[in-house]
């Protein structure tokens, strides 16, 4: 209120409680008074109107600038329209009958490619997903999307931590299945950065758990644990039942958070669950991050190779498994999942969880790993041999494969010497003899 409306009104007031000033001449201050509040009010409400005119114009400029983002989004979104929805419609239509529907993330990762073929070849219905992170050479996971794409398997280029496009894919199609391939992968990167993991491997999960528990019907839901959740654990060979609480780097922490909050979605929601501990899967197509990978580059570019060595100088070792015997695995596990119980958020009743280790239960020494490769690409490496540095590696790996056996029917039969054969083979057709593109 202007300082002078308060004068006058004060002026209104007896000046002294009890004793009232004569008429006129309080006719007189009325007079004047009103004749200034009107121009008070004259003035007030034109700036009142400026006020009006002035948000209507900013509101109007900022949904403009809304619309323009908004209507960029658009167009910079890959996902989204009617043609869009027909291909996912499409891709995830079964071709025999009973067949599964299945969204595969990760599509054109390493595994993720393959469990893909592997599932359009015998007539299931299958959408990738994938956000072709640069964690590796991107133009790799781009020329297995093109297999996929010849194949008729539609990958949608999006994140599985994107929430509304993880609802639209269920409301577009009514999976059966989801195959959760999609992680930040690589022991020893979550040294150089942590957070990609806990984006991937932990929100990534969880916002494809809070789509699959809302869908209706709710998705069986397979998803790629990691043999790392062993960690420390040196009882040999490793069963799903022994020690997982001691992981050696963040990534197997991160899968091991995974494997509780698949627990707690399967017992609120009654998801249907099965995580896969993979064991350092290997092959044609895979990941140049790996040691047999980069290891054949450089023996082929007459790079020397880093192999580690543990404790007095123990050689470490793995058990190799080769990506056909993990696609035989994933889609059993597919296959015999049971239906989640859930519907639309809803439990009603308990539903099946599944841990498996996947693994060739045949560990081989990285040295001896280096020679096989030695022998099928015809040149010797040259070999540097350090201390295992402390960051995140674990001396050895061995599955015990008895519960895959037993309810899966998996039972691996590539030996290291043969997948690496397949290998190399699959390396030279795709890069050449003398070539390899950097690793990251
Ligand atoms: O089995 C698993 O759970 C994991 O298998 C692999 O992890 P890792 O076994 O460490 O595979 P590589 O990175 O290929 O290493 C294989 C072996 O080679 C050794 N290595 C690696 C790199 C190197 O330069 N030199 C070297 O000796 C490692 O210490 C390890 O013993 C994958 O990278 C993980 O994503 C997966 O989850």
């Amino acid at each position: 209120m202007p300082p002078l409306v308060v004068a006058e009104q004060q002026d209104l007031l007896p000046s002294t409680p009890g004793k009232f000033k004569t008429d006129h001449h309080l006719h007189l201050r009325l007079h004047r008074h009103h004749r200034q509040l009107r121009r008070c009010f004259a003035s007030t409400s034109a700036t009142f109107l400026w006020a009006l005119f002035l948000i209507a114009l900013t509101a109007s400029y900022l949904s403009f600038q809304g619309l323009l983002s908004s209507g960029n989004r658009l167009l910079a979104a890959s996902w989204g329209g009617i043609q869009w929805e027909k291909q996912v419609r499409v891709s995830a239509q079964p071709r025999r009958p009973a067949g599964l529907s299945v969204l595969v993330t990760g599509a054109a990762g390493f595994v993720g490619t393959h469990v893909s073929l592997a599932l359009r070849k015998r007539g299931d219905g299958v959408v990738g997903l994938d956000n072709f992170t640069p964690y590796y050479d991107p133009s790799l996971k781009r020329s297995r999307a093109s297999l996929l794409r010849v194949q008729k398997v539609f990958v949608v280029d999006g994140d599985v931590n994107d929430a509304r496009l993880l609802t639209k894919l269920f409301d577009v199609v009514a999976f059966t299945h989801v195959m959760h391939l999609a992680a930040q992968a690589g022991v020893r990167y979550a040294i150089e950065n942590p957070h990609s993991y806990v984006h991937s491997n932990v929100a990534g999960l969880v916002a494809l758990l809070e789509a699959s528990k809302s869908a209706n019907p709710q998705p069986a839901f397979v998803w790629a644990s990691s043999s790392s959740v062993y960690g420390l654990n040196d009882k040999s060979p490793f069963s799903e039942s022994d020690r997982t609480d001691r992981p050696a780097s963040l990534y197997a922490a991160t899968k091991k958070a995974g494997e509780e909050i698949t627990h707690a979605y399967n017992h609120i929601y009654g998801l249907s669950i099965t995580g896969l501990r993979f064991f350092t899967v290997y092959g044609p197509w895979g990941r140049p991050d790996m040691a047999y990978f980069s290891f054949t580059q450089n023996i082929l570019q007459g790079k020397p190779i880093t192999i580690y060595r543990g404790k007095n100088r123990v050689d470490l070792a793995r058990d190799f498994t080769y990506i056909d015997d993990i696609v035989k695995g994933c889609l059993a596990s597919l296959d015999t999942a049971d239906k989640s119980t859930g519907s639309a958020g809803k439990k009603r009743g308990p539903a099946q969880y599944r841990i498996f280790n996947l693994g060739n239960t045949s560990p081989v020494t990285v040295p001896e790993m280096v020679s096989m490769l030695e022998g099928h690409l015809g040149v010797k490496a040259r070999r540097r041999e350090v201390q295992m540095p402390g960051n995140g590696d674990v001396p050895f790996t061995h599955a015990n494969i008895s519960s895959a056996r037993l309810e899966l029917g998996y039972k691996p039969t590539t030996d290291l010497r043969t997948g690496l054969k397949r290998f190399v083979k699959w390396y030279l057709s795709y890069y050449g003899y003398n070539r390899g593109k950097s690793v990251h």
